[in-house]
């Protein structure tokens, strides 16, 4: 993160780049994290057959264009509104082409784009009122605005939206990303201050996505029987005392072996993890005025 060094005037270009640094960070960070129940890690595929590590870096490398273009459209605009919304709507379809040219067509990170790209817009608006709150309510603003240009698809999340009545990716960004600011980050902070290591209060911020997240990937690939195994098991592993007790790898191990048995993969949850990581590593760019959740 050498970037970090230097702060930039936040109405450069070199601060477009340093948010489009930061994402691009939070991604690898994210997929690197290991062990991660049934996800793509240092490990292995998890429950996919059609990715793996190095593609997940390569793809998130592959985005750094699209999130730096995002903040360079959001100090253009520099207000909330249509236009905007509608410009990044475009770069976003744009970086999701990239992403699959990337990867021979493979989604691997359809869902970050969406929330990352949010996040990066909602810092570059005003990189002085970065607070996890007030980012995550800019956020929430922008994706509550219509995009005309969206070609309705029928994706997994629309189909298990028809099927559950799940909200999904869309929906927890216009709420303002609830998963991340109740259970994602305050446990990030939890597990940090109760002496557990980088890695494992990480775990634990993934875990506490876990529980309550109705994640369309599980839903599409393991229905209502995955959803609850992750929510019910994900708590298990918090209960016994977090990733960095010996009862929760415990549990930990048990809760990865149950999803890769029902192939349920939780790619929602891994996306907002992404999130809370990009929103933790603000702070030392803008300041510790910047934060508090
Ligand atoms: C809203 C988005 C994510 C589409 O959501 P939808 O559920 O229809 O799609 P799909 O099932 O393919 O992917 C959703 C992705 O979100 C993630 N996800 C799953 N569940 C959740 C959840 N509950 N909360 C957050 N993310 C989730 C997963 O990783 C998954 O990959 C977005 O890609 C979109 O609007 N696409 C339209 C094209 C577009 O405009 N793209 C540019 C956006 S800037
Ligand atoms: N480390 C990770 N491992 C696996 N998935 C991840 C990881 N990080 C993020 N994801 C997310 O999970 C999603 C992949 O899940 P999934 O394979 O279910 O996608 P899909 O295209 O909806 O389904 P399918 O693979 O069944 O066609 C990606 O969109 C990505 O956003």
């Amino acid at each position: 993160m050498s970037a970090l060094a230097h702060k930039a005037k936040s109405d450069s270009p070199l601060f477009a780049e340093q948010l489009a640094d930061l994402a691009v960070d939070a991604l690898i960070d994210e997929a690197d994290l290991s062990p991660k129940p049934a996800l793509v890690d240092r490990r292995g595929s998890g429950a996919h057959s059609d990715l793996h590590l190095g593609l997940m870096h390569a793809s998130a490398l592959s985005l750094w264009p699209m999130f730096k273009g995002m903040a360079e459209a959001a100090q253009q605009f520099a207000e909330i509104g249509q236009p905007l919304r509608e410009a990044l709507g475009r770069i976003g379809r744009e970086g999701e082409a990239a992403m699959l040219r990337t990867t021979n067509g493979v989604n691997t990170h359809r869902g970050a784009i969406w929330a990352l790209g949010l996040l990066v817009t909602a810092a570059a608006l005003e990189p002085n009122n970065c607070s996890a709150a007030q980012l995550t309510l800019r956020a929430a603003k922008l994706a509550l605005i219509e995009d005309r240009n969206v070609v309705p698809q029928l994706s997994h999340g629309a189909q298990v939206a028809q099927r559950y009545g799940a909200m999904g990716a869309k929906e927890q960004a216009q709420l303002g990303f609830p998963a991340v600011m109740q259970k994602g980050l305050p446990q990030l902070q939890h597990s940090r201050a109760s002496g557990s290591g980088e890695q494992n209060a990480r775990l634990d911020a993934l875990l506490a996505i876990m529980t309550t997240l109705a994640d369309t990937c599980v839903l599409y690939r393991s229905g209502l029987e995955g959803l609850h195994a992750m929510q019910q098991g994900a708590q298990r592993v918090l209960d016994a005392g977090g990733s960095a007790s010996l009862a929760g790898r415990r549990q930990l191990h048990a809760l990865d072996q149950q999803l890769l048995q029902l192939n349920a993969s939780p790619g929602g949850a891994a996306d907002l993890l992404a999130a809370c990581l990009f929103i933790d590593s603000l702070e030392p760019v803008l300041g510790s005025e910047s934060r508090s959740v």
